[in-house]
């Protein structure tokens, strides 16, 4: 599997005005429907609220006073995270620090708050409901999850064990749920943000909400689309702002991520036809309604395994299957065999995803 990948891209809130008949209507809230911009807003509403009440009551202090470190758990572009112990109660936890430098007060309270407003559910990291302001720093308390990211798991051109992988994508896609059910979109799947409980991978736990945003956020997508970026945002929008984001880009990614899980590979590059053969060719495969013309890289997967993925990976968002269609397809076969993926690529060292 290739290394961490992400997208950057811009927001803005989308809140319009809507009186015309239904199908303008929707055509003028960019494709959302008026009960969807409202789930949005109230998420919006919701976590607005929350920052304003956890402003004012942020602990200042240094990390060092309160809390001793640990060991580094792990580093992203926004923050590093370190397993801490609480100094007089001894309570070990993993604490997520964002330096002043690149973090304003706005985009740390908002990830923060974000996580408080999950509450808990048994795939998602559970906040601790306290947050540090330091000199040069902001902080943040979660449960500790000591195995590890998702990607030290994927063996290149194999993928997880099949049983792992049906455990992974059935929390997963309750995770996503969860937070779908709140009118918020998570934005961010990749192995590196999914961690691991154990080391045979029973459990895991979705990480990081800093690209969580309301359903109906407008967005644009400012650097270049990676595999888990679903195909409308690299359209034009239908707003000049942008896209207002739908859930059905967190089924999109989730379809990416079970085929890293089942083969050990990216389905593609890119999700353009225009310049990234895989996708062409897979684009292809889903119009032609011929499941046994399969591509090569989907070559070691059962009738199942496609059925799901493609209802996941769907090019059309309205169309596309949402992340709860996965629990309808576990215990069955998603790989013709172990190691099936192995056989793919003979002879190539490199990942082709
Ligand atoms: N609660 C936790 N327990 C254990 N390790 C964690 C925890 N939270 C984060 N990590 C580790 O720290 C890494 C970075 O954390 P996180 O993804 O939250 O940072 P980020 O700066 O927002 O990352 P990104 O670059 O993906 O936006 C994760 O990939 C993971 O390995």
């Amino acid at each position: 599997m290739p290394g961490k990948a992400s997208q950057t891209e811009h927001m803005e809130a989308a809140h319009g005005e809507h009186t015309e008949s239904r199908e303008e209507e929707e055509e003028g809230l960019g494709g959302l429907t008026a009960e969807e911009l409202r789930q949005g807003q109230e998420a919006a509403l919701a976590l607005e609220a929350r920052m304003a009440l956890s402003a004012q009551s942020l602990v200042r202090a240094e990390v060092d006073e309160l809390y001793e470190h640990v060991r580094a758990l792990g580093q992203g572009r926004f923050g590093r995270v370190w397993l801490v112990t609480h100094r007089q109660e001894g309570t070990v936890l993993a604490l997520k620090q964002l330096p002043k430098a690149s973090t304003t007060l706005r985009g740390f309270l908002y990830e923060f708050c974000v996580g408080l407003s999950l509450g808990s559910h048994a795939a998602i990291v559970a906040a601790c409901g306290v947050g540090l302001e330091s000199a040069d720093s902001y902080s943040f308390l979660t449960e500790p999850v000591l195995h590890g990211d998702l990607i030290g798991y994927i063996r290149p051109k194999v993928g997880l064990p099949q049983a792992a992988a049906q455990r992974c994508a059935a929390q997963l896609a309750s995770a996503l749920e969860h937070i779908h059910s709140l009118g918020l979109v998570y934005r961010d799947l990749k192995p590196e943000n999914v961690l691991v409980c154990d080391p045979d991978c029973r459990q895991v736990k979705l990480a990081d909400f800093g690209h969580t945003r309301p359903r109906g956020t407008l967005l644009r997508l400012a650097g270049a689309p990676i595999p888990y970026t679903a195909p409308e945002l690299c359209a034009p929008p239908p707003l000049p702002e942008g896209l207002p984001i739908q859930p059905a880009l967190d089924a999109w990614a989730l379809g990416v991520l079970l085929f890293c899980l089942l083969t050990g590979y990216f389905p593609w590059d890119q999700p353009l036809a225009e310049t990234d053969p895989f996708y062409e060719d897979f684009v292809v495969w889903q119009a032609s309604g011929q499941p046994d013309h399969r591509p090569r890289p989907w070559f070691g997967l059962t009738p199942t395994a496609d059925t799901l993925l493609l209802g996941l990976l769907e090019p059309q968002p309205r169309r596309r299957s949402p992340v709860s269609s996965v629990r309808g397809f576990l215990g069955r076969p998603w790989r013709q065999r172990e190691g099936e993926a192995e056989e793919v690529y003979p002879g190539e060292d490199e990942d082709s995803g």
